[in-house]
């Protein structure tokens, strides 16, 4: 017996001879194709990372919709993808400097595949068990704001515009800023349109402020000066 575990956004669709079979969040990642086979030796696993499915610029989302690779569900996609990249980076910074706020990185990390299963279920194609496994929880915005509020009582108040600056963890944090800013931009799309929830607009936008907010108290902790704008003689 044979069976493919198709992996993107953090969602895994299992297939058995050809037959859908079952749908499970395991172990989430962005864009990865793995191929298993449970024989006698049981649970052997092939890799086989490619199908070569998407080869002439079409590939599938979650509900087995065909679209061209540059439809805006994709582009959501890769930029939340590139969003749970640039926060990795930022992590592995803030893990060198010895922050506090690592393991919230890594649960933001973990709620972006969420997102990710969400974006790639455009509710337009999906069925009720598709939108039942990729729900996504308003719980995850009202933790973010509780983590804000937390740091931004020990910040000094903002009283100039601040640069892209701070030390390594805080421009890291601030990269990761602009990346979220961009993957709301591309959500925006498919959430007016009604194909993603509009709880994961809410989501991206208060992870922009997170970032920000915790790019400044990385600096402060270093004791890092934050350039500020000075207008340019
Ligand atoms: N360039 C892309 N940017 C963002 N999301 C993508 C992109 N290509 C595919 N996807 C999404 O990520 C999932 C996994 O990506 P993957 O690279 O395995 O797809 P593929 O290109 O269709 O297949 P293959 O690489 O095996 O030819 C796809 O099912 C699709 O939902």
């Amino acid at each position: 017996m044979s069976f493919f575990v198709t992996k993107y956004t953090g969602l895994h669709r299992v297939f058995r001879l050809g037959t859908y079979v079952s749908i499970k969040q395991m172990q989430p990642a962005f864009g990865h194709e793995r191929r298993y086979t449970s024989t006698s030796e049981e649970n052997r696993r092939i890799a086989k990372i490619y199908t070569k499915t998407g080869d002439k610029g079409f590939s599938s989302t979650f509900t087995g919709e065909r679209r061209p690779k540059e439809d805006h569900i994709f582009d959501a996609l890769g930029t939340t993808d590139e969003l749970s990249s640039a926060i990795g980076l930022a992590r592995e910074f803030c893990i060198d400097s010895g922050h506090s706020f690592t393991d919230q990185l890594e649960k933001i990390q973990c709620v972006l595949q969420d997102v990710g299963s969400n974006i790639a279920t455009p509710r337009s194609s999906a069925r009720d068990s598709h939108i039942k496994k990729t729900m996504f929880s308003s719980q995850t915005v009202i933790e973010l704001e509780r983590w804000i509020d937390l740091f931004t009582e020990e910040l000094p108040p903002l009283t100039n515009f601040i640069l892209p600056s701070g030390g390594k963890s805080s421009a890291a944090l601030h990269v990761a800023r602009a990346v979220c800013r961009r993957a709301e931009r591309c959500v925006a799309p498919a959430v007016r349109s009604g194909e993603t929830d509009p709880e994961v607009a809410k989501y991206l936008n208060r992870l922009s402020d997170y970032l920000f907010t915790v790019a400044r108290y990385a600096a402060m902790k270093e004791g890092k000066g934050e350039s500020i704008y000075k207008r340019p003689e």
